[in-house]
């Protein structure tokens, strides 16, 4: 519940599920309910040092009253002397990251269905007047029931925004304006949808390069490869996400009608469970 104001002895700690740069990720187990939720754990120390206060701010305060399906929940959060702590949802299956890994690349109902239901969070998003900035597998965790969902909200902001983006991280994701350092909009969760779709069927970033350089030429001239396994209507699809003027890019709600969408994530459709052995 909202009022309740939680503290580290609410919460059983458990094993940790990942490391980032400001903090860990850890399971745990709030004590009373036994409702198991992620932790996580932010060094104030990492935060003051790195200037970002703002940002873990931001992302908190959007993220809470952030509620979809597709969009992991933040529950709450509080502070001791050194740390601050996210109470998030749990999600069990992981990073989207660590699966395109596993499976090197996933078929194309799949990747309508994930395309489909991230497209759904991203309109709900911007609803809310909120750009997502950052949608990439790493960001993007898996549930119990392999469903979709955008977590990480450390760079969303609140539209329009030309804050500048110290750029760490990969670049394959970056669009052309925010390259240019231009101001932005809606419109760059509009192309990395076509970024990430191109990346899970392919397996490799469309503008992926041996150097950053090459990455920021592929992206500014949008010079893409498309393998012969990828169908007419994928291809068709990305084509119309992969458009450099943000304004030509396809809406998100057409994206929802498009028939590459609507022939490979009909309504009902649901991820596949991905068994271990299933390769
Ligand atoms: C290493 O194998 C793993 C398998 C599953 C997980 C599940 N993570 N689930 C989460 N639910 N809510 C949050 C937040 C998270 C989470 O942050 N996970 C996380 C964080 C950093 C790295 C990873 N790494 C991987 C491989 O998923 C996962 C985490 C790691």
């Amino acid at each position: 519940d909202k009022k309740k104001s939680w503290s580290l002895s609410d919460f059983d700690l458990g094993r940790p599920l990942g490391k980032g740069k400001f903090g860990n990720v850890y399971l745990a187990r709030e004590k009373e309910s036994h409702y198991v939720v992620a932790l996580k754990v932010l060094f104030k120390s990492q935060i003051l040092d790195s200037e970002i206060e703002h940002q873990v701010r931001r992302e908190v305060e959007i993220q809470c009253r952030l509620r979809h399906p597709n969009i992991l929940r933040m529950y709450g959060y509080f502070h001791d002397e050194k740390r601050i702590y996210l109470i998030l949802e749990y999600a069990k299956q992981g990073s989207l990251y660590k699966l395109l890994k596993e499976r090197e690349r996933f078929d194309e109902k799949t990747v309508a269905i994930y395309i489909r239901d991230l497209t759904r969070a991203l309109l709900y998003c911007h609803t809310k007047k909120v750009i997502h900035r950052d949608i990439k597998p790493e960001n993007l965790l898996i549930g119990h029931n392999w469903e979709l969902k955008i977590a990480d909200f450390g760079w969303s902001v609140h539209s329009p925004s030309s804050r500048r983006m110290t750029l760490c991280g990969t670049l394959d994701y970056l669009s052309p304006e925010m390259i240019e350092g231009k101001p932005h909009s809606y419109a760059v969760d509009i192309w990395s949808l076509g970024v990430l779709c191109y990346e899970l069927l392919v397996g490799l970033p469309p503008f992926d390069a041996k150097d950053s350089h090459q990455t920021y030429r592929k992206i500014r001239y949008v010079i893409i490869k498309y393998p012969d396994f990828i169908s007419e209507k994928a291809k068709d699809l990305m084509g119309r996400l992969l458009v450099i003027n943000p304004e030509q890019r396809l809406p998100l709600t057409n994206v929802l009608q498009h028939p590459w969408i609507t022939e490979n994530a009909p309504e009902g459709a649901v991820p596949p469970a991905f068994n271990p052995e299933q390769k």
